[in-house]
């Protein structure tokens, strides 16, 4: 009997497959990481055949590994790096130009060129996003003009443009299906979030039209079964969502009003607002949460482009130590903590300030600044930036007293204490960390009736520790404002 789902976690620097048992159990992983290709300032690029062949060597070596049969899959969940766009030729099955990553800045300049035309609220108001080189449609049309020949070839209609969830299962399908689910549309700045449709007009105003969009489904769907000759079996995929949205699945956050953030390369805030899309007047997104039975839960979302990403540059571009299990160790000796400062802006800042031309500096440097200063620093930076996007959601009316943590920076407890400190509310870490895998398998294992609602996914999240705030407030106003000033000092416009 298939007892088993399978999820696809397509990141930014990995992928991984995971194995769960029905009890969201872990049973087995595996994971390959590839290369990051930049071939110009501010461009990052992936091969998409990377992204392919990684992602079947994890599934196969994961089944290998564990020993478990594909007949033992009950189905597919498949989880990636949003925004990232891909667009390949329907008749050569070939890519047409690596994937353009969501880091990506190179559609700044005509970004901009739209905020000067003043098209920031038609955006909002349809997509829930603000204008910005992060979203997929800009790199879309980025391609269609920069690249020769395509523009001729989506005239005819062969060009499709897909986000990673999409392109891989157009491959595992061998391309009979064409799909994507509402929270990856939600992201490429072209879908609009109240009708849950290709936004015609949106999609004129930015040249795009002769692309192939894929087809919009629910996040918990039956997106079409994979070739035997991946894995020795047909399989049906049943799961897809973004790995953001995937994560507050995972961490179970089902009511209006509960909010996880997810540490790793970057940060992101997301928070449950129930069936009514909530407009930021603080520059949140506003996005699909999860689709599931054709009923939309909405999100707010607030997103860093740089958390864990600053832990790496201090140990590969600093070399200030081999492991960033180190930082834990390293930053409890710090005695200057409290008055170092690193603004980690080294592609810009994210929400709230979505500034792509600030540039990154440590501040309050004096002869006996440290090692351990500066890698304090480095932690503390994302959770000042998380406090950024906590006290920009009050703004907007949303509070909370609990935040459900994970991603790969979440095991180290100084990390998350400080959180706690700095946010002055409760913060919880579960059982499980991978919450985006699991999020997704939830989603598929949801279609094909291993669980029967969200409350049944609801019981099996558990808590692993709880941190509370034991900082004062007048100490917190403190270090805060000393965050806001050093954040100042970097903005390209205040
Ligand atoms: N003990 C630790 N303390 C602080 N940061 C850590 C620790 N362990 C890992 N990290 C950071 O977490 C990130 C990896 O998290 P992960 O969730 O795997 O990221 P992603 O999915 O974006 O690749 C890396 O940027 C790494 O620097
Ligand atoms: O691949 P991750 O975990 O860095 O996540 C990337 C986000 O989806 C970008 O929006």
């Amino acid at each position: 009997m298939s007892q088993y789902l399978l999820a696809i976690d397509q990141g930014t620097t990995s992928s991984r497959a995971i194995v769960f048992d029905a009890k969201g159990v872990r049973v087995g992983q595996s994971q390959q990481e590839f290369p990051q290709h930049f071939p110009n300032d501010g461009w990052v690029e992936h091969d998409p055949k990377d992204l392919w062949q990684s992602t079947l060597t994890v599934c196969q070596n994961v089944l290998k590994d564990t020993g478990i049969d594909a007949d033992a899959i009950a189905s597919i969940g498949i989880t990636n790096q949003r925004e990232t766009t891909v667009l390949w030729d329907t008749e050569t099955g070939e890519t047409v130009y690596n994937a353009i990553v969501w880091q990506d800045r190179r559609t700044s300049q005509y970004c901009q060129s739209l905020v000067d035309k003043d098209y920031s609220e038609l955006v909002q108001s349809k997509t829930g996003l603000l204008i910005d080189p992060y979203f997929s449609a800009t790199k879309i049309r980025w391609i269609l003009e920069n690249v020769e020949g395509v523009k001729e070839r989506a005239k005819l209609g062969c060009i499709a443009f897909g986000t990673v969830d999409s392109y891989l299962l157009w491959k595992l399908t061998n391309g009979r299906y064409h799909r994507t689910d509402a929270t990856n549309a939600a992201r490429t700045m072209a879908f609009n979030i109240h009708t849950q449709q290709w936004d015609e007009e949106l999609i004129e105003l930015l040249e795009i039209g002769d692309v192939i969009f894929p087809q919009v489904m629910d996040s918990s769907d039956d997106f079409g079964t994979i070739d035997a000759q991946w894995l020795g079996a047909e399989i049906p995929v049943n799961g897809i969502a973004g790995d953001q949205q995937a994560a507050l699945v995972g961490q179970a956050c089902f009511d209006p009003g509960m909010v996880k953030s997810t540490y790793g390369t970057g940060c992101f805030m997301i928070l449950n607002t129930g069936d009514k899309p909530l407009k930021s007047e603080h520059k949140m997104l506003t996005t699909v949460g999860y689709r599931i039975n054709g009923k939309v839960t909405y999100a707010l979302e607030g997103s860093i482009f740089v958390a864990g990403a600053a832990i790496q540059w201090l140990r590969d571009g600093l070399k200030l130590f081999d492991d960033a299990a180190e930082t834990q160790s390293l930053a409890e000796r710090a005695l200057n903590a409290d008055t170092v400062y690193l603004v980690p802006a080294f592609t810009g800042l994210g929400a709230p300030y979505w500034d792509p031309d600030a540039r990154g500096a440590m501040i309050g440097l004096t002869r006996d600044t440290s090692v351990s200063d500066i890698v304090s620093a480095g932690l503390r930076s994302v959770c000042y930036q998380t406090k950024d996007l906590v006290d920009a959601m009050a703004q907007d009316g949303a509070k909370f007293s609990t935040l459900r943590v994970d991603g790969g920076m979440v095991v180290n407890n100084l990390v998350v204490q400080f959180l706690s400190d700095v946010l002055g509310i409760t913060v919880e870490r579960p059982q499980v960390t991978e919450t985006t895998a699991l999020g997704v398998a939830f989603l598929a294992g949801l279609r094909v009736g291993m669980y029967e609602s969200l409350e049944q996914i609801s019981e099996l999240w558990q808590s692993e520790q709880q941190f509370n705030p034991e900082m004062g407030q007048e100490n917190r106003e403190k270090l805060y404002s000393g965050w806001l000033d050093a954040v100042s000092r970097v903005r390209s416009v205040q």
